[in-house]
């Protein structure tokens, strides 16, 4: 069998999703072939070909990824992977990573990342755990707040052509300081986030879509489904809280006791929370979030001096890493990190670790400690495990809140 590998354009774009549907045993219908077509982050295609049929696809779309000290650093967010069951394990997937990751580095783009069906398939590509996040099914009975007084805020609903004007940029005052946020096209906004069409509803209740003002000011937003049910005459609704962004702490407050007093709602559902979530601290029983803990965003490093040299880094003294690299070997070696920029380097290393390892630190969510404890990191020098958890450490959690 010999498989052709092709770097596919937007017009292929019926070709390149068609094994990640088959996996995902779902319709693919035209509207769905054109929403993808359109995406403008979508620029990385790769087809995998068995005498001229489609038997895997890959891709990637560009997006700026905040890193902790607030630089969008440009991202490869790996997408629409899959392999035909009938061709399955004979190295087709690690074909076409080879061919993603040798274009994304020609492009100059040092950082990967995903959200992944199975983590078991991707750490042999260098991608390490980089955040983790929880599912939350919180009784709104439950939901009362340390701080009841709230400032005098406005909620209002808006239609998907307000939306599409007024969110975008308290979503990107919230991005800037928030380490795995996203940036977003117009038309992402538009087709992934605001619309509502029956295909994409699916038999859910309408998507709501409140803008909440403070001072007269667009301070937040949430994007909500509403499911409303009876047991016994007893009304047992839930809301499925798709996104809910504030720029404030006050902004905060006043949208989420919006969201978790909507009458006839018994239950608040949001999915990929981070781990410093405000409702831990604005909630008086954090325990009613009955929050399921799960990894949630992957980071590979394509370019290892590049990436580190990009972030932020809290002062301490310089530190030689060892890194190993067996899919991208060029990244392979020993760097001295030193005043925030990461040089090859001959010294004795102060650790060593995968470039997995550095992908599970970059975005501060995992400390050199719990990697050395789970054995994914050696120390060389004593006290260069705590060094590195100290000048790594970032002020917010990583917080990814959509599924690419
Ligand atoms: C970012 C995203 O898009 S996530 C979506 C991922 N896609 C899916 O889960 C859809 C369903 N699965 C598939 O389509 C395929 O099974 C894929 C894409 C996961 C794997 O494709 P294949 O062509 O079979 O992978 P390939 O043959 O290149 O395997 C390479 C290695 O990974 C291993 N591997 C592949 N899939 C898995 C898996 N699901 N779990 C564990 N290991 C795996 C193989 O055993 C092989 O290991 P080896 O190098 O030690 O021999």
């Amino acid at each position: 069998m010999t498989i052709e590998i092709r770097q596919l354009t937007a017009d292929d774009s019926g070709d390149f999703v068609r094994p990640i549907h088959t996996a995902f045993g779902r319709p693919l219908s035209p509207e769905i072939i054109e929403r993808l077509r359109a995406l403008p982050e979508l620029d990385l295609r790769f087809g995998a070909y068995d005498q001229g049929s489609i038997v895997g696809g890959a891709g990637a779309f560009t997006f700026g990824m905040t890193v902790p000290g607030g630089v969008s650093v440009e991202t490869a967010g790996l997408t629409g992977v899959g392999v035909l069951p009938t061709h399955r394990r004979r190295g087709i997937l690690t074909q076409l990573m080879r061919s993603i990751f040798e274009e994304s580095h020609r492009r100059g783009q040092v950082l990967s990342a995903l959200f992944c069906t199975e983590p078991a398939i991707y750490g042999r590509y260098g991608y390490g755990m980089a955040s983790l996040g929880g599912d939350m099914e919180l009784s709104t009975h439950r939901a009362s707040f340390a701080d009841p007084s709230l400032p005098d805020a406005r909620v209002r609903f808006v239609t998907e052509e307000e939306g599409a004007s007024l969110f975008p940029p308290i979503w990107d005052r919230v991005r800037r300081v928030t380490p795995g946020m996203l940036t977003r096209s117009e038309i992402w906004w538009r087709s992934r986030r605001l619309n509502d069409p029956d295909w994409v509803r699916a038999g859910r209740s309408p998507l709501a879509r409140v803008l909440l003002e403070l001072g007269g000011r667009p301070a937040g937003y949430a994007l909500y489904r509403i499911t409303t049910g009876t047991d016994r005459y007893l009304m047992t609704g839930s809301v499925d809280i798709r996104e809910a962004i504030a720029d404030s702490v006050p902004a905060t407050r006043a949208l989420w006791r919006y969201l978790l007093d909507l009458d006839l709602v018994q239950v608040a559902h949001m999915a990929l929370m981070p781990m410093d979530h405000p409702l831990f601290f604005l909630l008086t029983e954090p325990r009613a979030m009955r929050l399921s803990i799960h990894d949630v965003i992957f980071v590979r490093l394509l370019d290892v001096p590049a990436a580190l040299s990009q972030r932020h880094y809290e002062a301490g003294p310089p530190l030689v890493f060892e890194v190993t690299d067996a899919f991208c070997p060029w990244n392979a070696g020993r760097y001295l990190l030193a005043d925030g920029i990461a040089k090859r380097t001959d010294q004795a290393p102060d650790l060593s670790l995968d470039v997995t390892a550095l992908g599970s630190a970059y975005l501060g969510a995992f400390r050199f400690t719990q990697l050395a404890l789970g054995g994914r990191v050696v120390e060389h020098t004593p006290g260069s495990l705590r060094n590195a958890d100290i000048v790594f450490s970032a002020d917010r959690a990583p917080w990814c809140p959509e599924i690419f």
